[in-house]
Order: C-alpha cells, then structure tokens, then sequence
C-alpha cells in the first residue's frame, strides 16, 4: 500500500515520507511546520513540490489561472469540509467550506452586495469608532504590544461592522466572550485534521461520539445565538423601535435573504457569519503588524510613507476617499502582503476527470493541487532577484507588462471564485488605520532586534511558526 501511494505521483519530487503516508503532512501540519516544510521543498526541488499522497503544491504564478480560474472545474479539496460548522446533528456549510460549487455560487451572489467597495464605505465609521478607541488605548501607554493591540482593534471592529456592536475587547484588552478562542479553535481543528479529512469525519460528525463534537461546533452556536437575536432586533425595527442608519452584515444578510431564500435560509446566515467572524480577525491584524514590523525594520520606507501622507495633510483619523489611492500607502500595503502572508498550507483544489497537465506535469483527475502564496510571491521570474527584500518600491514602476505580471502573481487574496470577499473592508480598515498610527505616534521597537517571530506567532501560535 505504501509503494502504491509512492508511486502514484512518483514523478512530483518533495520529502520521501510525503509520498508514502500523509503522517508526515498530518505532523508538520500538527506542530505548525508545514508552511516552512513546503516553502523549503520549493527552494530545493523547484516549482512543483508533493507534501502528501496525493497533494502537489505549485509556486508557478502561471499556473494560478489554470487552477483556481472560474471555468477551470477544480473544485475545493477535501480538507475543507473539516471547516464545517455542525449544529444539531447537521453539518453547516459556510462559503469557505462547501465543497459545493452550486452552493457556493448562490450563497456568494446572495451576499455579494454587502462587500462591494461601496458597501465598504457604509461600515467606515465601524472602523473610524473602533480606531479611535485603539489610538486613545495607546496613548495612555508608553510602550505597548502591537500583536495584542492590533488584534483587540480588528476583533472589535469585525464585530462591529458584523453585529453592529463591538466586543469590548479593546476596552478589556482581552478575548471578551472567548470569541477569538472559538476562531482559532476552528482553524486549529482545521489545521490538525485536513490531512485526514475522513477521520474528523468519523470521529466528530458522528452521532456515536457527540460529545467530541463540540470542536467544530463552539462558533456555530455563537452565530446562531447572534442572529436569534438580531431577527428580533430587525424585527423591532420593522416595527419603528429601533432605527438603524448603517445596516451592518448581519441585517444585509438578513434582507438579501428575502431574495435568496434558499442559499441564506438560517444554516446560510449562520455560515456566512461565520466564514465572515472567522475570516476577519486574525488575517487582517496579522497583516497590520506585519506591515508595522515591516516599517519599523525599514525606516526609509516609513519616512517615506510618512512625508507622503504629510504631504496630503493626513493626520487624525482618514476617511477612506484620503487614503484610497495614495501610491505609495499602496505600493507598502502590496509589498507588506507579498512578503508577508497568513495563509499555512496551499489552497488546495482537486484535479477534476481526466486529469490536467499542470507546470508541465500531467496529474490524473482526483489528485489535490494548490498554490500557497507565500511560495508564489517568491517567484523571482515575476518579482525579482529580490523576492526576498521587502522594497514597495517595485510596485511603483512604470513598465505596465512588469505590474500587470506582478499583480497577475498576487495571492495576498487568494484568487479566482473563492478569492477572499472581504478584502474590500480589509484594505479599508488596513489603509485607514495604518496611517492613523504612524501619523499620531512615534513608534518605534522595543528590541534592537526585532523579528517577525516576535510579532506573529502568538498570533496565530495555533496554525503556523514563522522564523
Ligand atoms: C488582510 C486581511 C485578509 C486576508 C489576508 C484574507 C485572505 C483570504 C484568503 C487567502 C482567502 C481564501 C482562503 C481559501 O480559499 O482557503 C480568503 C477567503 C475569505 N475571506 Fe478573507 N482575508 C482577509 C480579510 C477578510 C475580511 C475582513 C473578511 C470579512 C469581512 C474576510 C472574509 C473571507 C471570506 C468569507 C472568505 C471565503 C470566500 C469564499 O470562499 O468565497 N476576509 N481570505
């Protein structure tokens, strides 16, 4: 059985073990070190890598297109459905999870009118309420941990800009109601089990073991809790007693499920939610820090980006129209999630009937490939000698070929059908709140030597280790 598996993807090189068992990939995965295993693969046998029996990771930009293109026909891996809510003996499918392709389609319509940049601008004074509370916590702090500061900023504001309230977590400077715990006990189930899908399956789907099942299940019961009691809310509202100016995500859900009552029926507005809470937080914060680290380690760039918003009389809080098309606030937000990127192991898809030849390489249909960004955007062909540097400068450029290359290259977002739908809040919230920062304080680093490691870990200590 071991050769069998070996041989299956014999042709693909990476680590020998990789291809007899997914033990090796459930370990790495399991102590947080498949990130780092994967990009090593790709530094030593080239663009196409094997980390599992049947798993192929590619870091060719030009395979991006081919794999996660609308029409293409791969469909989500396996491992996604271990993200499955599950709620009364049901599992419930959120847009990140369904392996659906129907499904996801019609939920993503049902709700895409409430991410478009102009809804965007509906949830900017969320973020401008929550960014003026992070700036007065600040200010009464003489040095203060920016991993935790800017994780209780984007907790709260998701939360606002979801629910319409906050969570206090600024205000208490800690997880209030457990809520980022629920998010990472997600991914940590994630990150644990997508190697073997078919056991999590086994063991907390079934009825037999329900009392295991209360992993996955933590963020469903807080969702469902929060639209119970939102429909109330709405309801009330209908009736005159609460006037609302800015629906948040929730009421949009709920009025989009008027016209999509099949895809936003409450399982659909439970895993909306939770796709939306799940993918907020974390992401977002960590990429903030990261582009902090990133300007506190280059001080040119910041004096730069700096002179840039003095010269454009930006100091407070901006509104987004300020801020939108700055180029070089862009060019470092770009460059900030090209170096760095939160995602842990490739976004996998699954090879669809017949088989595809894919970077030169023939796979047969059922085989999972994926792109992780953080091995495409060290693509030298495309970003230079320099993939590793983080200069913005190579943003600002005037070869139009060169930037549409390197855009075409950018996973910062994922791409394609399934490409992140927030990103529209997030580089709202990012471009808002990073000049708000640097423009008010001096920051400066506590160590002499600061590293990524300092800052990132304990953010997402559950699913990943950056070095
Ligand atoms: C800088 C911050 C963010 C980054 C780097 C990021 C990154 C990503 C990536 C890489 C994916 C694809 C994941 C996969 O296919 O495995 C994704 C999907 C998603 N993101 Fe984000 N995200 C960010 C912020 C947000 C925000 C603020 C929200 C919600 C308001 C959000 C909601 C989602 C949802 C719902 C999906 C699933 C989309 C689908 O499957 O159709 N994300 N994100």
């Amino acid at each position: 059985r071991l050769v069998a598996n070996w041989s299956r993807l014999r042709k693909a090189p990476g680590p020998i073990l990789a291809g007899f068992t997914d033990l090796w990939r459930a370990y790495q995965q399991y102590n947080g070190r498949l990130r780092e295993k994967v990009l090593e693969s790709h530094a030593r046998y080239g663009p196409v890598v094997r980390y599992g029996v049947r798993c192929i990771s590619i870091s060719d930009p030009g395979v991006i297109n081919v794999v996660y293109g609308s029409r293409a026909g791969f469909v989500t891996g396996d491992s996604y459905t271990v993200l499955l809510g599950h709620q009364n003996g049901k599992d419930i499918a959120s847009l990140v999870s369904t392996r659906d392709e129907k499904q996801h389609g019609a939920l993503r319509r049902s709700v895409a009118n409430a991410f478009t940049a102009t809804a965007a601008l509906d949830y900017e004074k969320w973020i401008d309420v929550t960014i003026e509370e992070l700036l007065v916590s600040l200010a009464k702090k003489s040095t203060f941990d920016l991993t935790s500061m800017t994780l209780w900023y984007t907790m709260d504001a998701s939360a606002r800009f979801t629910f319409g309230a906050p969570l206090g977590c600024l205000l208490a400077e800690e997880d209030v109601d457990g809520l980022l715990q629920l998010i990472r006990d997600r991914l940590t189930h994630w990150s644990r089990w997508s190697s073997y899908p078919w056991i999590e399956r086994l063991v907390y789907r079934n009825p037999i073991f329900t009392p295991l099942a209360s992993n996955p299940s933590g963020m469903t019961a807080v969702a469902a809790a929060s639209l119970k009691e939102r429909v109330s809310q709405v309801a009330a509202r209908r009736d005159g007693k609460d006037a609302r100016v800015t629906p948040d995500l929730l009421e949009r859900f709920l009025e989009a499920s008027k016209d999509f009552p099949k895809a936003l029926d409450e399982p659909g507005i439970i895993g909306m939610l939770m796709s939306t809470i799940s993918g907020a937080g974390d992401t977002t914060a960590s990429v903030i820090a990261a582009v902090i680290f990133y300007l506190l380690k280059h001080p040119a760039v910041l004096k730069k980006l700096e002179a840039e918003l003095e010269s454009n009389s930006i100091h407070g809080i901006p509104t987004f129209a300020e801020v939108s098309k700055l180029p070089y606030l862009n060019a470092v937000l770009k460059e900030g999630m090209r170096v760095f990127t939160p995602g842990t192991h490739p976004m996998e898809r699954v090879v669809p009937t017949g088989g595809a030849v894919i970077a030169g390489m023939h796979f047969p249909e059922g085989t999972t490939v994926g792109c992780m960004p953080a091995a495409v955007h060290l693509s030298k062909g495309v970003f230079g000698d320099d993939v590793h540097v983080f200069r913005p400068e190579r943003w600002l450029i005037e070869d139009r070929e060169q930037l549409r290359r390197m855009e075409a290259a950018h996973m910062g977002f994922s791409r394609g059908r399934r490409n992140c739908i927030g990103q529209n809040i997030a580089m709202l919230s990012m471009k808002k709140v990073i000049p708000a920062i640097i423009m008010k304080f001096k920051v400066i680093s506590s160590t002499q030597t600061l590293r990524l490691s300092q800052i990132v870990p304990r953010l997402l200590r559950y699913w990943v280790r950056y070095t």
